[in-house]
């Protein structure tokens, strides 16, 4: 379950009337997620997700809400912050911070097919795109730097060919973040977690995406990197699916194509989002937050994931 702070119905009525959104007529928490609370809030105008913020502090917040609305106002289909009559669009509820967006139509496509793959490889390049002129920067609070801080928190839970693994491919990842080869990939806001969960689709049409809540600005390819290590590997062998990764990579370069610095470091960046989802998956699973009732994400799927990516590197 995700809701970690009840909200009642009055907070939540007198919070959508300051918004202009109509009057509640329905508030149920919904059971997915694993950072923050959300609840699904239903007005007489219409429907609504209410998020309070359980990790992620004021200042961190008006980076992805402000990203949001950026990206709304461009036309990419993802959830739009509602102001109040001030224009804020961070509030207050039950001493933590929350937001309003809109509920966006569709559900998620847990069995991609090619076409799912190209449809977020084009989306993605889209909002790659899209956010290049925003003016705010905040960087990928899960990239580099707390990869070094984490791993040495996580190492004593492994064993030792684990833990060795850990040791190299975080050294690896250093060395390549240290080369100019890197310094030029081209680099905006992403989302960095765009996985199948958080994409909605109405058959074969994507018909938008959310959780922004990890989004920064870090390179594009690691952002693609990403999404290829969800949508385009099998579950739960961990293995990779060439057609729907030729059909994101297709759906991407059709918008925005890859520059010869990107193609060369794809492997490479392949690795680093592999080695982000083994390390913050430890950290949940060994270190979980008091007081959740949550099911972790299994450390294990990505491990393989990170070495089947050594053992075989994609090559384009
Ligand atoms: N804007 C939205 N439109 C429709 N459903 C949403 C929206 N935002 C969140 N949800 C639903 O809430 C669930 C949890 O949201 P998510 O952002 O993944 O939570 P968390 O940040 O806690 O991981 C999603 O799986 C989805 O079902
Ligand atoms: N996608 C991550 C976990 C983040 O959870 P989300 O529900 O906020 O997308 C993973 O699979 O480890």
């Amino acid at each position: 379950m995700a809701v970690f702070t009840e909200v009642s119905e009055a907070q939540a009525d007198d919070l959508m009337q300051s918004l202009n959104l109509g009057k509640l007529t329905a508030l149920r928490g919904i059971e997915g997620g694993i950072e923050n609370t959300n609840y699904f809030a239903t007005t007489s105008q219409g429907e609504y997700v209410l998020t309070l913020f359980e990790r992620l502090t004021k200042e961190q917040l008006p980076f992805y809400l402000f990203l949001m609305k950026h990206l709304a106002g461009r036309g990419i289909p993802v959830p739009d912050p509602a102001a109040n009559r001030d224009g804020d669009i961070l509030h207050t509820v039950s001493g933590k911070p929350a937001a309003v967006v809109n509920k966006l139509a569709g559900k998620s496509q847990l069995q991609p097919q090619a076409v799912h793959a190209a449809a977020v490889g084009d989306m993605l390049a889209r909002m790659h795109l899209a956010g290049a002129d925003f003016n705010r920067s905040q960087p990928n609070l899960r990239g580099l730097p707390w990869w070094n801080e984490t791993v040495p928190v996580v190492l004593p839970h492994l064993d030792e060919a684990q833990a060795a693994l850990l040791r190299s491919e975080l050294a690896f990842q250093n060395h390549i973040a240290a080369s100019s080869a890197y310094s030029a990939l081209p680099r905006g806001p992403v989302h960095a977690d765009l996985f199948r969960d958080n994409v909605m689709f109405d058959g074969e049409q994507l018909t938008g995406f959310f959780d922004f809540y990890f989004a920064g600005v870090d390179t594009w390819l690691f952002d693609l990197a990403v999404c290829l290590n969800d949508w385009c590997i099998d579950l739960p062998s961990g293995l990779h699916d060439s057609e729907r990764a030729q059909a994101m990579l297709k759906g991407y370069a059709a918008v925005r194509p890859l520059s010869a610095a990107e193609r060369d470091l794809l492997p490479a960046m392949l690795r680093a989002g592999a080695l982000r989802f083994w390390i913050s998956r430890l950290w949940d699973y060994h270190l979980p937050r008091e007081a959740s009732m949550l099911k972790p994400h299994d450390p294990t799927h990505f491990e393989r994931v990170l070495r089947g990516r050594i053992a075989q590197p994609l090559s384009l």
